[in-house]
């Protein structure tokens, strides 16, 4: 670990990866990268569109390939797709490649973030707030998985966030 690691961001949708990822590699004068992203200007169309046309193993398949590409660079951050943890090539790849943080929020704070959002195809559903919990209880183990730090991320703002990583993020370079 040392000042240049990559530091990727994981979490469900809604739990600031892409706020907070942006806020963090502007203060780390950092390259920013979001892998939806990425897949979206690669394509050339919405998310929604991928999942209606190539389906969700489709937009899975992108995915697996955008993060190689992505975690061949250093010096970056980047803010991972929910479901990223969904692949185990994803899992290791991020885990060996960087620094990686789980952002955990509960179902019912993703619900109220996401709710007036209809880009995310999985949460277009008759009860998004089930789904959400549903989401949670199968990936929290995966994320977990896959992350080298946890951060309960309900309560604080994006900016308390990106403050307390910067600062745990300084710890840890300090330190090896
Ligand atoms: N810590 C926070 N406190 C309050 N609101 C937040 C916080 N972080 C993000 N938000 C708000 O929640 C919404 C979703 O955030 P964001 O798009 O960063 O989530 P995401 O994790 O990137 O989601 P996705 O996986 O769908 O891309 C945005 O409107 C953002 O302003
Ligand atoms: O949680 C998920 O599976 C997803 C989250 C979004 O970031 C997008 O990657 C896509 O909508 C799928
Ligand atoms: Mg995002």
């Amino acid at each position: 670990m040392d000042t240049h690691t990559n530091i990727y961001l994981v979490g469900l949708m809604g739990a600031g990866k892409t706020t907070i990822g942006r806020q963090l590699a502007r203060r780390l004068g950092r390259n920013f990268h979001d892998s939806d992203h990425e897949i979206v200007e690669r394509t050339g169309v919405p998310i929604p569109t991928i999942f209606e046309i190539e389906g969700e193993d489709g937009f899975r398949r992108r995915e697996v390939q955008t993060i190689a590409e992505l975690t061949a660079m250093s010096n970056i951050v980047m803010a991972t797709g929910g479901g990223v943890v969904l692949d185990p090539e994803n899992r290791q790849r991020l885990h060996d490649t960087g620094w990686v943080v789980y952002l955990n929020v509960p179902p019912f704070m993703l619900y109220q973030r996401t709710r007036h959002d209809r880009n995310r195809p999985l949460l277009q559903v008759e009860d998004p707030l089930a789904r959400l919990e549903g989401l949670h209880a199968a990936r929290d183990p995966l994320y977990r998985e896959a992350a080298h730090m946890v951060v309960e991320g309900g309560q604080l703002v994006a900016s308390g966030v990106v403050q307390y990583l910067m600062r745990e993020f300084g710890r840890l370079c300090a330190k090896t």
